[in-house]
């Protein structure tokens, strides 16, 4: 008799999505040792070739890799519902800069990033991207509770409570990558703010050392037509332009929102193998305008999805904003088949594993790669009948359904129970948070 291998999880589900091609298996299980996939294979195979320490049997949910947010900026949880219905200008200037000139600190950072964290794991986000201040503190507080995360440290021209400007942000934000460089969760990028608020030098040194320690770079890109507009009054360029002329746009370059995108945009982006990522919601809520995903993925140009900070969005449910990633598509170009299901799911998995240069660890379920998963139940009455689980979890699925969510093969989520987060001691610091801040921006 042949002998079983002892391994450390098995966990089947009645559908298993790999993401590796549009396949949906069914009754298969994901084999784990460590934080690695051993196998995926047949739930009857399973049960005969492995003995596993613990058995998950998921029963009528799907198990598919955790999803990407691929830009946030986790603290700003705090500021969600700050200043609604404006523009970007308007909003940042009038609301969100001032609250955040006043109240952003390290422990601001710390709580805004557990509240962010709990929220992403709760709906099945298992790795994000993240953009803001004191990002020493947003990488550890991700590293405490289990997150994968890349932080992007902010370079920008003026002062802020981080740094002086851009030479220490950037002699931070390399220490900090000194710090992680052999963490399995965390990876560290640039993340020069906007070509709005950065100039040619810092810009041009950010380009030579990312070239020089093999770092990404994640901007805010063509958000609004009037960046568009400003850049070509102040600079003769469009953004786009002026940063591939500093030797900016390249594939470490991961250029966020590109709501405005002209056919000279569209073939420095193929040509430089740039990445796109995606933030419909927060989009539509500033008004900003649609990227034109469908046209940018015909070209070849990777997209991932993101949903921007909670004070733009205003939640950080990734399958929310892979609906709303669907139905823009299709809506701006009234194109029904724009932006089908399964590739906003790419878009929300393998694309954002691409775009953060990770697709050799995360974004799809396959033995080698890191047991970054989530379980989503589509058993409940009100999701029946499921006749294909890829559009039904795009079209109707929400990031309360996800029941359990593993980053590295641990659980963080077990039966929708969020593990070893004191979530009454995160309530009232938030609570104490929104008195302080409803106070100032009153004033
Ligand atoms: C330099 S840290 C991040 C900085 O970005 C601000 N921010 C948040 N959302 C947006 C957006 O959509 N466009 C531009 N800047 C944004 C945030 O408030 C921080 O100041
Ligand atoms: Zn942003």
């Amino acid at each position: 008799m042949s002998q079983m291998q002892p391994i450390d999880q098995l966990i089947s589900a009645r559908w298993l999505l790999p993401m590796t091609d549009r396949q949906v298996l069914e009754h298969h299980s994901v084999a784990i040792q460590g934080n690695q996939i051993l196998d995926i294979c047949p739930t009857n195979t399973a049960l005969e070739r492995y003995q596993p320490n613990q058995h998950r049997d998921l029963g009528d949910q799907l198990l598919m890799p955790g999803l990407i947010n691929a830009h946030g900026h986790a603290p700003m949880t705090l500021l969600r519902g700050l200043g609604n219905d404006l523009p970007l200008m308007e909003w940042l200037q009038d609301h969100i800069w001032p609250a955040e000139g006043r109240f952003v600190d390290e422990a601001f950072v710390a709580d805004g990033t557990q509240l962010a964290i709990a929220e992403m794991l709760r709906t099945g986000t298992t790795c994000f991207s993240d953009m803001y201040f004191f990002p020493e503190t947003i990488v550890e507080t991700a590293q405490q509770h289990g997150m994968r995360i890349q932080s992007t440290f902010p370079v920008l021209d003026m002062p802020t409570q981080w740094g002086s400007g851009p030479e220490e942000y950037i002699q931070k934000g390399l220490a900090l990558h000194d710090r992680v460089r052999n963490s399995n969760l965390a990876t560290i990028a640039f993340g020069p703010h906007a070509p709005y608020t950065i100039s040619d030098e810092p810009l041009r040194r950010i380009a030579t050392l990312a070239e020089e320690v093999d770092l990404p770079v994640q901007i805010h890109l063509h958000e609004t037509a009037g960046e568009v507009d400003d850049s070509i009054q102040n600079h003769g360029l469009r953004p786009t332009r002026r940063l591939a002329e500093l030797g900016l746009i390249s594939p470490r370059t991961q250029c966020v929102h590109m709501t405005q995108v002209d056919d000279h945009d569209l073939k420095l982006l193929q040509e430089s193998g740039a990445h796109v990522l995606h933030c419909p919601e927060a989009n539509m809520k500033l008004a900003s305008g649609a990227c034109p995903v469908q046209r940018l993925l015909d070209a070849g140009v990777n997209v991932g999805l993101g949903t921007d900070g909670a004070a733009s969005n205003n939640n950080l449910d990734m399958f929310g904003e892979m609906q709303s990633a669907a139905l823009l598509g299709k809506l701006s170009t009234l194109e029904a088949g724009a932006t089908d299901a399964y590739s906003v799911l790419r878009m929300a998995t393998i694309n954002g594993a691409q775009a953060l240069g990770i697709d050799d660890r995360v974004g799809t379920l396959e033995p080698g790669k890191q047991a970054d998963m989530i379980a989503v139940d589509l058993g409940d009455i009100l999701a029946q009948p499921v006749y294909d689980p890829i559009p039904h979890l795009v079209y109707n699925t929400n990031g309360r359904q996800v029941t359990h969510t593993w980053v590295a093969g641990e659980p963080r989520l077990i039966e929708g129970e969020l593990q070893r987060m004191d979530l009454h001691g995160l309530r009232e610091r938030v609570n104490q948070w929104q008195r302080h801040i409803a106070a100032a921006d009153q004033h």
